[in-house]
């Protein structure tokens, strides 16, 4: 029998157990985490993602501030306003919806957040922490996704791992995480040659590729543990549907575990956005206070 890892239900829980550390953080320093999410255009995946963070925020009690910008918004506006954001002492968490339009730097932008007040996880300070082994504040997804393969295999060391994807927001950080874990791993990416039988070999599978049921039965090792990171929208019979990067339904008798899209690492990403922003918090109070 196939597990479907249920990322909403997993995700309910998590956001159960922040919002307990939420209340103890607030009565411990009568302050509420707060989390400012910068949100420039409108992109509409972006803003589904912008209305659950803002849910999930308020069932958890932390305070959420929303900064809308035209899509034709200056570096400088930018810069200013996550300057003023880094200075807050209100805000404690501090996300640039990406992409950005492409009069934009992202790097500059990234960069210009206060690394205690990254709770994406993308200043190159966290990168390269993570990468080191050092403490840091962890990418939301595959940090999302760690939790839901620990939770289904416990003990990961000596699996063999294969991420599908290299991106700066997914695939590395997820590699490097899967590393950490004791895993055997292999990135694949567009020039990779004989990428599916590579992803045949896998225990573990992280699709981050952004192409529709790009994998299907003939890529999955018989009892995998497949992570679908995908979230592609497309048109069924004129109805605008999200499907993930795996063939769900062509890979379901195959393998162990799959992760459904939607519901399985969209809520997770949330919820683990929510837990960083009480983690940065809490350093961040700490630290002011010794
Ligand atoms: N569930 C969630 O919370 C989140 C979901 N997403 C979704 O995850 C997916 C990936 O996002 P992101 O990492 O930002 O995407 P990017 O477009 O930044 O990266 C995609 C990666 O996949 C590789 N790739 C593209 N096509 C192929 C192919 N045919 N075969 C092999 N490799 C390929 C690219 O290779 P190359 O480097 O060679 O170009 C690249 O490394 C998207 O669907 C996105 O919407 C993203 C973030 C969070
Ligand atoms: N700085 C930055 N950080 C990000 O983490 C980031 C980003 N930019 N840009 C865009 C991607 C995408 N992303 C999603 C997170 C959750 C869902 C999500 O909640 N999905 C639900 C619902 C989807 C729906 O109904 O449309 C699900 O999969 O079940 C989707 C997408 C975070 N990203
Ligand atoms: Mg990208």
């Amino acid at each position: 029998m196939t597990l479907r890892i249920d990322g909403k239900l997993l995700a309910d829980e998590i956001v159960e157990e922040v919002s307990k550390e939420v209340a103890d953080f607030t009565a411990k320093y009568d302050v509420v985490p707060g989390l400012a999410v910068v949100l420039v255009g409108a992109d509409p995946a972006s803003s589904v993602y912008v209305r659950n963070k803002v849910k999930r925020a308020v069932q958890a009690g932390l305070n959420s501030i929303e900064h809308y910008l035209p899509a034709d918004v200056d570096q400088k506006t930018l810069d200013d306003l996550i300057s003023s954001l880094n200075q807050d002492d209100s805000v404690h968490g501090i996300l640039v919806q990406l992409p950005l339009p492409s009069h934009l730097s992202e790097n500059r932008i990234i960069e210009a957040i206060s690394p205690e007040k990254d709770v994406d996880g993308f200043h190159p300070q966290n990168v390269g922490k993570l990468s080191t082994g050092q403490q840091s504040l962890i990418p939301c997804t595959p940090l999302g996704c760690m939790i839901m393969l620990e939770r289904q295999l416990g003990d990961l060391s000596g699996k063999k791992a294969v991420v599908v994807g290299r991106s700066n927001i997914v695939g590395k950080p997820m590699a490097s995480l899967l590393l950490k874990a004791n895993c055997t791993v292999t990135i694949v990416h567009s020039r990779t040659k004989d990428i599916e039988a590579t992803c045949a070999e896998a225990d573990i599978l992280i699709a981050a590729v952004g192409q529709p049921k790009l994998i299907t039965e003939s890529w999955v090792k018989p009892g995998a543990v497949v992570i679908d990171v995908g979230i592609n929208a497309i048109e069924v019979d004129g109805k605008r549907t999200l499907v993930g990067d795996v063939d769900y339904d062509s890979v379901l008798s195959k393998v162990s575990a799959i992760t459904p899209v939607p519901g399985g690492v969209g809520p997770m990403t949330i919820a683990c956005l929510m837990k960083n922003t009480l983690t940065a918090a809490q350093h961040q109070l700490s630290a002011s206070l010794d």
